[in-house]
């Protein structure tokens, strides 16, 4: 059981046995809680762009993995904009500059933004270790001089940048965490398990919107080359058990872009690049009432 309640009525959320093989943990799910089927589970349609805004709401536009090829994005209508991080292709700060010059491009009234696993000079700790090594896995970030990175999120001034932390916007209670399972040693990388589980029990319960780099497990984390779901147990466990935000936005899984519910929370897998990284996925819409509209 992944779950626990607490004489206060605080949900607990332990590893699950099936945590480190997340194909394994969907079949399990499926056949014995049927955690993925429809009526409740369903894919859903994207809001064409040219929808009216229903009075009261508040327009999400959702963008994720834009790896430094924004140029081509026809951006729709919204008031505020959610990036799910991969940003960049390695987190210079050329790449970082960039991308906010495109961020202060946009019309949206707020924009909110995470990091991805490409985004390596946000991630203090992994930049710290490539420095020490004296073979060059990524050349362009290995010769910058740490005064060149020391103070990245600084370039980011047009938009609240979240790094586990959050922000609330139009009476939205936003977090944000770039943290995925391990894969390539990559930024903000973390084993599968415990480790990820300490970073998803920093999330607040009562969260509306959550924002994390990568999805959870069976909802748009598909990976077809490899046959397996790669979506992390532990944070659909937080998502669905704990938290439970109306909105789950994230990307990560560029094969994977589309939109799902659970029957409460919508899932939004908003990768604008292809598995090719070709940024032809178009940005998604989404509405929420806005709080205290009842
Ligand atoms: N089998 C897995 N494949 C993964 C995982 N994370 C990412 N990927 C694959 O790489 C691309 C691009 O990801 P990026 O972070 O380099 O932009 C993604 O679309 C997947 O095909 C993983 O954990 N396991
Ligand atoms: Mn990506
Ligand atoms: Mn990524």
């Amino acid at each position: 059981m992944a779950r626990k309640i607490s004489s206060q009525g605080k949900v607990t959320i332990s590893v699950d046995e099936y945590s480190s093989n997340p194909t394994q943990a969907f079949t399990n799910y499926n056949i014995n809680q049927s955690r993925f089927q429809p009526p409740h589970v369903h894919m859903v349609e994207p809001l064409p762009y040219d929808a009216p805004k229903p009075a009261g709401h508040t327009r999400f536009v959702c963008v994720s993995d834009t790896h430094s090829r924004t140029d081509g994005i026809q951006m729709p209508f919204g008031d505020v904009l959610l990036h799910t991080g991969d940003f960049t292709e390695l987190g210079l700060p050329s790449e970082v500059k960039k991308f906010n010059d495109w961020l202060g491009s946009l019309p949206y009234e707020f924009k909110v933004v995470i990091a991805g696993n490409h985004e390596l000079t946000f991630d203090k700790d992994f930049i710290a270790e490539l420095m020490k090594q004296d073979y060059y896995r990524f050349p362009s970030v290995s010769k910058l001089k740490t005064e060149e990175f020391d103070d990245v999120q600084s370039f980011l001034t047009n938009c609240v940048y979240l790094q586990d932390s959050e922000v609330t916007i139009k009476g939205f209670r936003i977090y944000g965490t770039p943290w995925t399972p391990w894969f390539n040693g990559w930024g903000f990388n973390l084993p599968r398990g415990q480790s990820l589980l300490d970073k998803w029990n920093q999330i607040p319960e009562d969260v509306d919107i959550l924002m994390t780099h990568g999805p959870p497990l069976g909802f748009r984390d598909w990976v077809p080359k490899e046959l397996q779901r790669v979506g992390c147990v532990e944070l659909l466990n937080t998502v669905q058990k704990r938290v439970r935000p109306k909105l789950h936005a994230y990307g990560g899984i560029h094969e994977g872009y589309g939109i799902m519910t659970d029957g409460y929370t919508t899932f939004i897998n908003s990768s604008t690049c292809t598995v090719s990284f070709q940024p032809t996925n178009p940005p998604i819409i989404f509405d929420l009432p806005n709080p205290g509209n009842s």
